[in-house]
């Protein structure tokens, strides 16, 4: 089954990605190359909201694992988030992108707090939106603040640009047979427990209907290659 028509979308950037070759951080260079990509993507007339992880920089379960109390790492984590935002935000209006951080925790010297109606008039203006610290709360990632905004600003789909190129029955970086799906049903997702994402941002995708694309941000050019409906990835949606 092929995605419908995408007007407006939420891209998901892996925080991994923006380390590029290094073992941590960022590296501008690489984040560059990812904001022609989200600059191309908006080119081509979509409206583009982003999210980005922040595993690059901080994952608050392996904080809570040294020792850290778990709702502490998390706060980190989302405070990673904001970093990366910025380093986005920075790269995009490089190229000319005019670009929008919004926190869903508040720091107003730093960038705009999330208030929906307000990104939704930054993107009628041709401004792409990062949506950073994700959900605000600790215990959740990411993917659940990236499936949380897809829902609340109405996009057409969410695009996981991950470091593999799709879902697969098992985690095909521990499985070299592991077997990649073309399309596979939410319910699936879930049922057989397949870790590409959280459960909590798939549930809430099935909720909402948002098909989910999965796909490697690792190669270059993947985000329109996706977009155009071409390229290796997998689609999760209602039915495989
Ligand atoms: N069944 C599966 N199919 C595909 N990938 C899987 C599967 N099970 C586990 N994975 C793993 O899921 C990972 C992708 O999700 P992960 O949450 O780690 O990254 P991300 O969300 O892209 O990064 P970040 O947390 O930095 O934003 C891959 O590294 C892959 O090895
Ligand atoms: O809503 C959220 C989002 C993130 N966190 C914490 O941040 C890190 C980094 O996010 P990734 O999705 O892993 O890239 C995450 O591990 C959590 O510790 C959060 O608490 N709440």
């Amino acid at each position: 089954m092929a995605l419908p028509e995408i007007k407006r979308v939420l891209l998901k950037l892996s925080g991994e990605v923006l380390m590029g070759e290094q073992e941590y951080g960022i590296d501008p260079a690489y984040v560059a190359r990812l904001a022609e990509e989200v600059k191309a993507a908006q080119e081509t007339g979509l409206e583009v909201c982003l999210v980005i992880g922040g595993g690059n920089i901080f994952r608050g379960v392996a904080g809570a694992a040294r020792g850290l109390d778990r709702t502490t790492g998390d706060y980190m984590g989302m405070l990673a988030t904001v970093m990366n935002a910025l380093a986005m935000q920075n790269a995009l209006e490089q190229q000319g992108v005019p670009t929008r951080v919004q926190s869903a925790i508040p720091m107003s010297s730093v960038c705009e707090p999330y208030i929906r109606r307000r990104a939704e008039r930054h993107l009628e203006k041709g401004r792409i939106v990062i949506f950073a610290a994700g959900t605000g709360n600790p215990f959740f990632t990411t993917d659940t603040g990236a499936a949380l905004r897809a829902a609340e600003m109405n996009c057409d789909a969410l695009l996981k640009g991950t470091s593999v190129d799709g879902v697969y029955d098992s985690d095909p970086k521990h499985n070299p047979e592991a077997k990649r799906f073309e399309t596979i049903a939410y319910d699936q997702v879930l049922s057989a427990n397949l870790k590409v994402m959280d459960a909590t941002a798939v549930a809430l995708c099935r909720e909402n209907d948002i098909p989910i694309v999965v796909f490697s941000i690792r190669e270059k050019g993947n985000v329109a290659t996706v977009l155009a409906g071409e390229g290796t990835q997998t689609i999760v949606q209602k039915e495989a």
